[in-house]
């Protein structure tokens, strides 16, 4: 029998600090006896659905956020930049479509999941690029190598029942029952058969500890991005 735990990574391409935990989480990917279970969510619905607020719009919170995550992106080296102009790009046109999209990868070609999440937060948090138009996604969904037919034919099922129910499940729904999500990114372990929660990309070391794991700090080997 498998001793590996598993983690599962819930996120949306719109949450900046889910890329940071992201790209950390898959780097040790192959230095901690993980697997990793990515669940893509709709971030706008968990604060919504838990009575949280999203945290840039609290004044003091938002220009906290911003400085802390221009130091967090150096210290974990990502490439992630603000986008120009955050409050029309983050809160007014969001990431519905996009999350929706990954939803159908989830559903039937996982293996680009990784690649597809990572080009969408790249255009998004560092490119200044929309995330929201059907060409944009395309876009996104060849540079994760995505084959273009099977990449306009599952967007074409975005707006179905199928994947606008599992996008609220996979966030919304069963984990608000058992594992009460507010915020993202947010990291499920499951460790001796019971899930823990630990939210945000600053919990890996306390992470690492209840894994029985070490923290190697945030590039613990080479970052390729
Ligand atoms: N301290 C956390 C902050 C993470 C965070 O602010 N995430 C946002 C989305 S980008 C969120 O869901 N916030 C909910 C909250 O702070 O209650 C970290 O370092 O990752």
């Amino acid at each position: 029998m498998s001793t590996r735990k598993v983690l599962e990574l819930f996120y949306d391409v719109v949450s900046p600090y889910s890329w940071l935990g992201f790209e950390v989480l898959l780097r040790y990917k192959n230095i901690w006896n993980i697997d990793i279970h990515l669940r893509p969510g709709f971030l706008a619905g968990i604060i919504s659905e838990s009575g949280n607020a999203a945290p840039a719009l609290i004044p003091n919170k938002g220009a906290y956020m911003f400085k802390d995550l221009e130091r967090m992106a150096e210290f974990y080296q990502v490439p992630l930049r603000l986008p120009s102009d955050f409050f029309h790009v983050v809160i007014k046109k969001g990431s519905l479509s996009a999350m929706r999209f990954v939803t159908a990868l989830q559903m039937s070609h996982p293996e680009f999941l990784e690649g597809v999440s990572r080009e969408l937060w790249l255009r998004i948090w560092s490119e200044d690029k929309d995330i929201t138009e059907p060409e944009s996604i395309l876009q996104a969904a060849k540079k994760a190598g995505i084959p273009e037919d099977l990449a306009k034919k599952l967007l074409s099922t975005i707006t179905s029942p199928e994947i606008k129910s599992k996008l609220k499940e996979n966030t919304e729904i069963e984990l608000a029952k058992s594992i009460k999500l507010f915020g993202m990114p947010s990291i499920v372990a499951h460790i001796n058969d019971k899930p823990e929660l630990f939210f945000g990309t600053d919990r890996f070391e306390l992470l690492a500890h209840r894994l029985g794991e070490k923290w190697l700090g945030p590039v613990p080997q080479k970052s390729e991005l």
